[in-house]
């Protein structure tokens, strides 16, 4: 089983909108809204494929009880917990040429009691959890070393940990030792200081990454692909899509996608780049199902440190 927690989970709403321009009245030609946050997803994700995942969510206000609501109507197994502070709502731009805007509210505070109740919760669902994915941004307020101390707590008792996140919450969850984490493109420049121009910076970040505590990198470089980089072996794969939809969510279809392989080697790769082609290919955040899939169009290479990577995507 794959526990997920979310601290900062949110109401996406996707808005299509035929341009962007600022300081006008907008018409949207039409939007649509998606239970979503990192965490959230990944669980999504599984439950599409049929596998066993429980995730735990923070949620409050009507924001939060919608979020609740949707997630039943799927059949997400979840631990709700109530908090005081009213869910975020997460806004994304899209516009015809694939281009999208993404505005993420930075969420309201936790308090220590409520965290320490969410804490319970992660503890007392994990006993049954192979890994817990700890993803996303954190709320305000919340002390950056949060998903670190999880990631002591669970290693120590053999269960393993994946970490998406960014900013100072992945720098201390590195020094946890995380089995694995999976930053973007931004997260990996941001982590290492490093500008991210080419695949070999790309794994030159990754292998700092590891040298910072965490055992095995699953870097998303948007329509580049992904890189698996771990104990001696530096993978890379991509994944056409057709016809873009949205990419949000994509990375947490693909870390799904990486955990539901059995987390390591080529074939967990391929599964990944898999799953998050195919969240591409799907409006919103809506996650694949089996049909969606299609892991002939994943194609290995072998890695060349001086390929140019595009322009990043969000
Ligand atoms: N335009 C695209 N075309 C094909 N695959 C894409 C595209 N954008 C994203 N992906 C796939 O989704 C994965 C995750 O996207 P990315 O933008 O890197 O992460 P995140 O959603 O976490 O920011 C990529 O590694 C890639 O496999
Ligand atoms: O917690 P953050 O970093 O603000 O991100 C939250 C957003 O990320 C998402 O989980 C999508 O994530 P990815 O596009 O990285 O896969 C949205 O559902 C949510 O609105």
């Amino acid at each position: 089983m794959i526990l997920t927690l979310t601290l900062n989970p949110s109401l996406d709403r996707t808005i299509e909108v035929s341009s962007l321009d600022r300081g006008t009245v907008i018409r949207a030609a039409a939007a649509r809204l998606d239970p979503g946050g990192k965490g959230v997803n990944v669980s999504r994700a599984l439950l599409a494929n049929d596998v066993a995942s429980c995730a735990v969510v923070p949620y409050g206000g009507d924001e939060g009880r919608r979020l609740i609501g949707l997630l039943s109507a799927e059949g997400l197994d979840m631990v709700t917990v109530p908090v005081r502070g009213a869910t975020r709502s997460n806004v994304t731009l899209a516009e015809p040429d694939g281009t999208i805007t993404k505005i993420n509210e930075p969420g309201t505070a936790l308090s220590a009691a409520e965290l320490d109740t969410i804490a319970e919760a992660v503890l007392s669902a994990a006993h049954s959890a192979d890994w817990v994915v700890a993803s996303g941004s954190l709320p305000p307020e919340v002390p950056p070393d949060v998903y670190a101390r999880l990631c002591e707590r669970f290693s120590s008792a053999g269960i393993h940990v994946a970490v998406d996140t960014s900013g100072p919450a992945l720098l201390a969850a590195l020094a946890a030792g995380p089995a694995l984490v999976k930053p973007n493109r931004e997260e990996l420049a941001e982590a290492t200081g490093m500008p991210i121009t080419r695949m070999g910076e790309a794994v030159e970040a990754a292998e700092k990454l590891r040298a910072a505590g965490a055992r095995a990198v699953l870097a998303s470089l948007g329509a580049d692909g992904a890189i698996l980089v771990t104990d001696g072996a530096v993978r890379y794969g991509e994944c056409g899509v057709d016809e873009p939809r949205s990419t949000v969510g994509a990375g947490d279809a693909m870390l799904a996608g990486f955990l539901a392989a059995g987390a390591s080697g080529e074939r967990a790769l391929v599964e990944a780049l898999a799953w998050a082609a195919a969240a591409v290919g799907l409006p919103g955040s809506r996650m694949p199902h089996p049909c969606d899939i299609h892991r002939d169009r994943v194609l290995l290479r072998p890695f060349d440190p001086s390929m140019p990577l595009g322009a990043t995507t969000l």
